[in-house]
């Protein structure tokens, strides 16, 4: 098919604005899908996924449409993770596509990731159509909306279309917007090949797979190629478009989109962002802008069972071989034995990856609290990274450490200002700028240090906003803090999965919280428990867990079998997530309880 009947596009959106739902209507009334196959939100396909209602990793599909026009076009959707975590994914969605579909909610309106998803598809050049979906809600307000977008983001509005995704109202306006305003790809299929990896995926059968967008050149099967920041090599064995389900085809030309197959056994042998190029008269460049994926945070992972070591290391790897981005390593620790280092590239990443360890692996895991990437310089002029708190180096060889931090923008109604800034605050936020967006809503920056939004920033914001916060973040870069390890001893021995880092102003208050929480957490025993935080060899901080006087039948006498049965399983269940540390027992939420330890 001749280029000029070829639209590649992205969905760009704030979380929950409907791009998944509106994914679905375009397959539908193109049919893709048909309505009997049409299970709600083909393009979710992970069970996660859909639980949490959000898109967690990208899919693709090929639409036929008959335009108005009398010519039939392939419109290449290309789906795009939904969550900030995976903004890298979504620049790279967005470097295969020609135009772009911004969807606003008509009840919301523009939102932080609205904003942080258009300058994306803005820094790749792509036509923007504006679309307001959602306009079925009896408290849509799409004129609001509308210049909210002219206002805020700058897109000339007065065309946006009205959709519902939800009833399919204005979804025959949005395919003919996509063959109208967004460009057909640039003709080059003379020029040697580039074709550009946005997205991959593992297949049992077939290996590692490529979702590629050809920028130039052709590609086809039995043909060499090589992977242009790796320099691998290989034959390819499958060409294919996405109906979504994979599709095998002799050639993908130019301006295309599909995937290859190549015998690749890992995921890191096609990473996102990189080029695909023939192996003789390769071209001489890649495309533009390829960068690994980097964790921002890191925990220990630890098998509650001893003997599921292996199989966590099995479930690791075979997660891996799907998700290039995360990382793992073997660690030891003296409180929880053999486990793994894990990198993530944020919170929602981390969650994902331990819930689908415990579900789909059937695993029981301890987690320690999540960490950070700290640059530690030492005296002697050498520097290490640090992400496990129990690994910082001895206080008097380090000459200062540095931390990264992130810029936070933060949307919200212009009354709850006063709050976002004191939130902000407490976590030794930097004030970078306040712009108003309407009369009505404000948007806030903030550079943030990394490590203080892993403390339930976003849960306190979300709470003290009453849910109307909207946030993104991007890293930006390191500075200089006086940062410090802080111990917590049980029973007079230092638990190191329970260390943590902190900022040396806050270890006194911290250290306080979180004994008080630990002793709330840690059952009681026949003795007494002291429970001390300590930064070097200061105490800082100490509670006791009282001795344990009655037993928990002692209530029951009068031999109620099911209330005692009841008692005992609720023990054996509190049970389950305890790891035995000398003579105390240390349920998973100790662990994490730094997260959550309400300061006063
Ligand atoms: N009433 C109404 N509800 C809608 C419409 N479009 C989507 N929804 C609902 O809004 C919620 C979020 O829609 P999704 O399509 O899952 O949102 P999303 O943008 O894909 O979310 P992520 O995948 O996390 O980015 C769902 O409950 C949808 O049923 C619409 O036009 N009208």
């Amino acid at each position: 098919m001749a280029t000029k009947y070829i639209r590649n596009f992205s969905i760009i959106a704030h979380i929950d604005h409907g791009k998944s739902t509106l994914a679905d209507r375009l397959l539908e009334r193109t049919g893709t899908v048909s309505q009997r196959e049409m299970e709600e939100q083909v393009l979710d396909t992970m069970d996660l996924e859909r639980e949490r209602g959000i898109t967690i990793k990208a899919q693709s599909a090929r639409l036929v449409y008959d335009a108005k026009d009398g010519h039939q076009y392939t419109l290449n959707l290309i789906d795009t993770p939904g969550h900030v975590d995976f903004n890298y994914e979504v620049s790279r969605s967005l470097a295969a596509c020609e135009g772009a579909l911004l969807i606003v909610d008509a009840t919301q309106g523009v939102e932080a990731q609205t904003l942080a998803n258009v300058y994306l598809a803005l820094e790749h050049d792509l036509e923007i159509i504006p679309i307001i979906n959602k306009i079925d809600l009896p408290s849509a307000d799409p004129e609001r909306v509308r210049r909210e977008i002219e206002d805020v983001i700058g897109l000339d509005a007065e065309n946006a279309i009205l959709v519902s995704a939800k009833t399919g109202q204005g979804i025959d306006d949005v395919l003919e917007a996509i063959v109208r305003y967004i460009p057909a790809p640039e003709e080059a299929p003379q020029k040697p090949l580039r074709a550009l990896i946005f997205d991959s995926h593992f297949d049992a059968y077939k290996g590692a797979i490529a979702n590629i967008r050809i920028m130039e050149g052709t590609l086809r099967a039995g043909q060499k190629i090589r992977m242009m920041a790796t320099g691998k090599e290989f034959e390819v064995i499958e060409t294919g478009v996405f109906l979504p389900q994979m599709h095998k085809v002799a050639a993908l030309e130019c301006g295309s989109v599909g995937y290859l197959a190549a015998g690749m056994k890992n995921v890191r042998d096609c990473r996102v962002g990189d080029t695909v190029t023939t192996a003789t008269h390769s071209a001489q460049t890649p495309l533009p802008g390829y960068r690994k994926a980097v964790p921002m945070v890191y925990c220990g992972l630890y098998p509650l069972e001893t003997n599921e070591y292996d199989a966590l290391r099995d479930a690791l790897e075979k997660l891996h071989l799907n998700d290039a981005a995360l990382l793992f390593e073997p660690e030891t620790s003296t409180a929880l034995g053999f486990g793994f280092r894990c990198g993530f590239l944020g919170l929602l990443h981390m969650d994902v990856i331990r819930e689908r360890l415990e579900r789909e692996y059937g695993l029981s895991l301890i987690t320690t609290a999540p960490s950070v990437n700290y640059h530690v310089y030492c005296t002697d002029g050498t520097m290490v990274t640090v992400d496990n708190p129990s690994l910082m180096p001895d206080m008097s060889k380090i000459e200062r450490i540095e931390e990264p931090l992130v810029k936070t923008s933060i949307i919200v109604p212009k009354d709850m200002v006063g709050t976002v800034m004191e939130i902000s605050q407490n976590r030794r936020g930097q004030y970078v700028t306040m712009d108003y967006l309407d009369e009505t809503r404000v948007s806030l920056v903030y550079n943030l240090p990394l490590c203080e939004i892993l403390y339930d920033y976003f849960d306190t914001l979300k709470s003290a906003t009453r849910g109307y916060a909207s946030v993104d973040y991007a890293l930006n870069g390191y500075q200089v803090s006086p940062m410090v390890k802080m111990d917590i001893l049980i029973n007079g021995e230092t638990v190191d999965a329970l260390s943590v880092i902190v900022h040396r102003e806050f270890a006194a208050r911290r250290g306080r919280a979180l004994v008080e929480k630990l002793r709330g957490l840690i059952p009681r025993q026949l003795f007494q428990i002291p429970i001390q935080a300590a930064v070097g060899n200061k105490i800082i901080a100490r509670e006791n867990v009282a001795a344990l006087r009655k037993d928990v039948l002692a209530k029951c006498y009068g031999g109620d079998i099911s209330r005692k049965r009841k008692l005992l399983e609720k023990q054996k269940a509190g049970k389950k997530r305890m790891k035995q540390f000398g003579t105390v027992e240390i349920p998973q939420e100790a662990f994490m309880a730094v997260l959550k330890v309400e300061e006063s």
